[in-house]
């Protein structure tokens, strides 16, 4: 039997082994372990699979964009140093185009003789669905060497997912397309929002409803009605980290028009985002100084506590800039998390926690609270960052009669009924909406 190890037990490894585990068994259960015992489990282990974190450099060459690859080369020299009999070495981790060549130095420079077989095995779950996407995968992709012994990798790691994944499924390609087909991927994906995001702007100037441009453009089969949300910005781990990276290679190829075409989809997410902060301070009399805002929602999606590059992050400091006193609800996010996030440096909450900044001192403008209603009382308005179902049937009634006013909603989801909550008196925002007439006349947006 196959012995498969994981290094790196994050968001990534551990669902990835828990499903490996529960197709290989009819005993699910004890064929799976966590150990910290790194080095046994890896010299006994014929596949090890390397998920840990592969974060934007923040210091030297190509910092602010290049992958910081120190746990992946950590992680390999360990591989190195332990194991005595042949390995397959799977990528998990995100990582730059040729990132196997420079795994395969390190490993068989230190050989002792054993072959190593490097495979890029990128993953695409989402987070909130990553068992749901691990079961059922739009497709498993495998890149390996064009060899006999890589042909023969590539067959050991298809025969782990053809345990329950249908073959038609599971793609197999060099070790370069592999790699760059994940980074590919998620530039496309973020692509589409920045896309919808941009032609929300133009909405708002022309009187267009961006969700019945997006109903409709989805209606072209070719164009797809998924991921065609526009909102607040997107967020989350990979998006923004994996573009930048991105651009780095295209850079270091000198592909100068190649990496300025991608940067511009980072570039409209950032432009949102000030975007929705000039919004709220603009409509506010141009100051927000000494105000209450009620932040609904700080998790970079909903149905997740992740709040990794999430969106509220920027707006949270864009109004704080403008000296607004905050008070933050979300479901799912703990007041510690918040008040790191607030406080971190960019790029740094992606390296493993003991490694992180010491907590910092915490933001005395902001507060966080367990219910929106009291997020709201004596608000003078109040931002929807994230999707969370429960903030539909929220009685906003009663929200409206605690609040100052001229009362204001931001709707940076499209998740409220905005004619409603103009019924009951609000003055309300949503993104790529037509625009309330209390907004028409305020300054245009920069
Ligand atoms: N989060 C997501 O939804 C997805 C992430 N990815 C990629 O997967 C990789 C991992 O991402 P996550 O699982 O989200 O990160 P994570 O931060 O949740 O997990 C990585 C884990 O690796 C551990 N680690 C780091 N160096 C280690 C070492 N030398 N030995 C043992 N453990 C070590 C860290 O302590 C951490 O627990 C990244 O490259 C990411 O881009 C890919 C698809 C989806
Ligand atoms: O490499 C990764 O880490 C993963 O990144 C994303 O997954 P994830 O970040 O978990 O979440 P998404 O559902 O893709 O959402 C990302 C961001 O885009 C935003 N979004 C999404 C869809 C949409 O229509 N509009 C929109 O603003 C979300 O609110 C969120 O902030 C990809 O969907 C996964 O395929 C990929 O494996």
């Amino acid at each position: 039997m196959v012995k498969i190890c994981c290094i790196g037990a994050g968001y990534v490894g551990g669902p990835t082994m828990a499903v490996i585990a529960l197709n290989r068994e009819a005993m699910p259960g004890k064929n799976l372990f966590f150990s910290t015992n790194v080095e046994k489990h890896v010299s006994e282990a014929d596949i090890i699979f390397v998920s840990v974190n592969t974060p934007t450099k923040t210091r030297g060459l190509g910092a602010g964009k290049a992958a910081d690859l120190t746990y992946w080369e950590s992680a390999a020299r360990m591989i190195a140093d332990v194991s005595k009999s042949d390995k397959i070495v799977v990528e998990k981790s995100t990582v730059p185009v040729k990132t196997a060549e420079a795994i395969e130095k390190i490993l068989t420079h230190n050989s002792k003789g054993i072959n190593y077989q490097i495979l890029s095995n990128p993953e695409f779950l989402a987070e909130g669905t990553a068992i749901e996407d691990l079961f059922s995968p739009d497709r498993v992709l495998i890149g390996g060497r064009e060899t006999p012994d890589g042909q023969r990798a590539i067959k050991a790691l298809k025969d782990v997912y053809a345990h329950w994944v249908p073959e038609d499924r599971i793609i197999c390609t060099n070790l370069w397309s592999a790699e760059l087909s994940k980074l590919a991927a998620n530039a496309f994906l973020a692509q589409r929002i920045s896309s919808v995001n941009a032609m929300s702007a133009l909405c708002e100037a022309t009187g267009a409803d961006v969700s019945q441009v997006s109903h409709a453009i989805g209606k072209d089969t070719r164009i797809g009605p998924k991921f065609l949300n526009s909102s607040v910005g997107f967020g989350g781990s990979c998006f923004q980290k994996d573009i930048l990276n991105l651009v780095y290679i295209c850079e270091c190829n000198g592909l100068t028009e190649v990496a300025n075409y991608w940067k511009q989809v980072i570039k409209v997410n950032d432009y949102q985002k000030s975007r929705f902060v000039n919004r709220v301070v603009s409509s506010m009399f141009n100051t927000v100084s000494g105000k209450k805002i009620a932040i609904l929602g700080f998790a970079f999606k909903k149905d997740t506590g992740d709040t990794r590059e999430t969106p509220a992050i920027d707006v949270c400091n864009g109004l704080l800039g403008d000296k607004a006193w905050l008070s933050i609800y979300d479901p799912q996010v703990t007041e510690d998390q918040i008040q790191r996030d607030l406080a971190m440096k960019k790029f740094d909450w992606d390296h493993p926690v003991h490694l992180q900044p010491m907590s910092p001192t915490s933001v005395k403008q902001v507060t966080v609270v367990w219910d929106a209603y009291e997020a709201t009382k004596n608000a003078h308005g109040l931002c929807i960052l994230t999707e969370w179902d429960e903030f539909k049937s929220l009685d906003f009634q009663r929200i409206f009669d605690n609040m100052q006013k001229p009362a204001f909603v931001f709707d940076g989801r499209n998740v409220v009924n905005a004619d409603k909550l103009r019924e009951i008196g609000f003055i309300v925002y949503s993104i790529g909406k037509p625009l309330d007439p209390w907004l028409k006349d305020m300054p245009a947006m920069a």
